[in-house]
């Protein structure tokens, strides 16, 4: 029988440091059933993607995260700059704070996801190619500018407060919202506006538990984008209610659109929101590279 050699790579930092805890509690699942691992334990923001741009295809036969969105974001990207081209499948271990990757693809403990990775199945799954400052970035979950970036800035100062960190940020957001004048582009079709927001999910959630893209699929070709022009602080609550249960698609000034490429040119040089970073300025183009991630599911 082949022994199995497994790369785990562990951000120690997210998830308020409880990742190692989290690896602990699975490691024996992996021993017991003769997968070797062998444990990279990141050492600063970045070196996740260094990791598994520099991983020796002949002695890793997959990656396993254990850590939440950023971490994912930080491999799939050193994943897919890989000169040689060499595609590992990715497991998914949930330990950072959103996880909501994990969530999407219904792995809700770091048991149920060992156990899922050692069952061995795998799918494809879609990647949003972004262009910001003529460099590639590819995002798993989201790509967010306006309001959701000013919330994932404010969400990472409360970082002490842990899940209840985007919420908190959210909140903020909508007792101060902020304008900002940008060409929006949807399959080649643009529009000259005010937005309050604009995000692109792969995955139907983000934050903690806010379901703002109900009809997102993972591996369908599609990106799921949510449009917010002008709206007072009383529709941004409204919005902010429903966002839990994806009700909020029935709001009239909320647009929701389905496509495979987008693109942002705003009137100042803003910092955008991918997967839960905040790294890239507008304007961008993005595109969605359908079923490019193999990951265990
Ligand atoms: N050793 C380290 N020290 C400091 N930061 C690190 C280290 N290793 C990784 N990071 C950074 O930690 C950040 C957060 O990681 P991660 O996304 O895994 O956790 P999280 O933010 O708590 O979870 P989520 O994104 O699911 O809400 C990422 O930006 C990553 O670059």
């Amino acid at each position: 029988m082949t022994i199995k050699r497994y790369a785990v790579i562990m951000n120690p930092y997210g998830g308020n440091g409880r990742a190692s805890a989290v690896w602990e509690q699975v490691a024996p699942l992996f021993a017991n059933s003769g997968v070797e691992t062998v444990v990279y334990a990141t050492e600063n923001q970045g070196h996740g993607r260094v990791l598994a741009q520099t991983l020796d295809p002949l002695t890793h036969d997959a990656i396993c995260i254990v850590g939440g969105d950023g971490t994912v974001h930080e491999v799939a990207n050193g994943l897919l700059a890989r000169e040689d081209q060499a595609r590992f499948d990715l497991g998914f271990i949930p330990a950072g704070t959103g996880n909501t990757l994990h969530d999407h693809l219904g792995l809700r403990d770091a048991e149920q996801a060992a156990k899922t990775i050692l069952r061995g199945m795998t799918r494809a799954i879609d990647v949003v190619r972004l262009t910001t400052q003529g460099e590639p970035v590819y995002c798993v979950n989201i790509v967010g500018w306006g309001a959701i970036s000013d919330i994932a800035s404010l969400a990472e100062r409360f970082r002490p407060l842990g899940k209840l960190r985007y919420s908190a940020a959210t909140l903020c957001q909508i007792c101060r919202p902020r304008l900002r004048k940008a060409k929006l582009t949807l399959d080649g079709m643009m529009s000259q506006d005010e937005f309050l927001l604009v995000i692109a999910c792969n995955t139907k959630k983000t934050g903690t538990g806010m379901m703002i893209a109900p009809r997102a699929e993972i591996d369908d070709g599609k990106i799921d984008v949510v449009v917010l022009r002008r709206a007072s602080r009383w529709q941004m609550s409204q919005l902010f209610r429903a966002i839990f249960d994806g009700s909020h698609l029935s709001l009239p000034f909320v647009e929701y659109h389905q496509v495979r490429s987008f693109g942002i040119d705003s009137e100042t040089c803003d910092t955008l929101n991918l997967d839960g970073e905040l790294t890239g300025t507008t304007p961008f183009s993005a595109e969605v590279l359908p079923r490019v991630l193999n990951v265990f599911a």
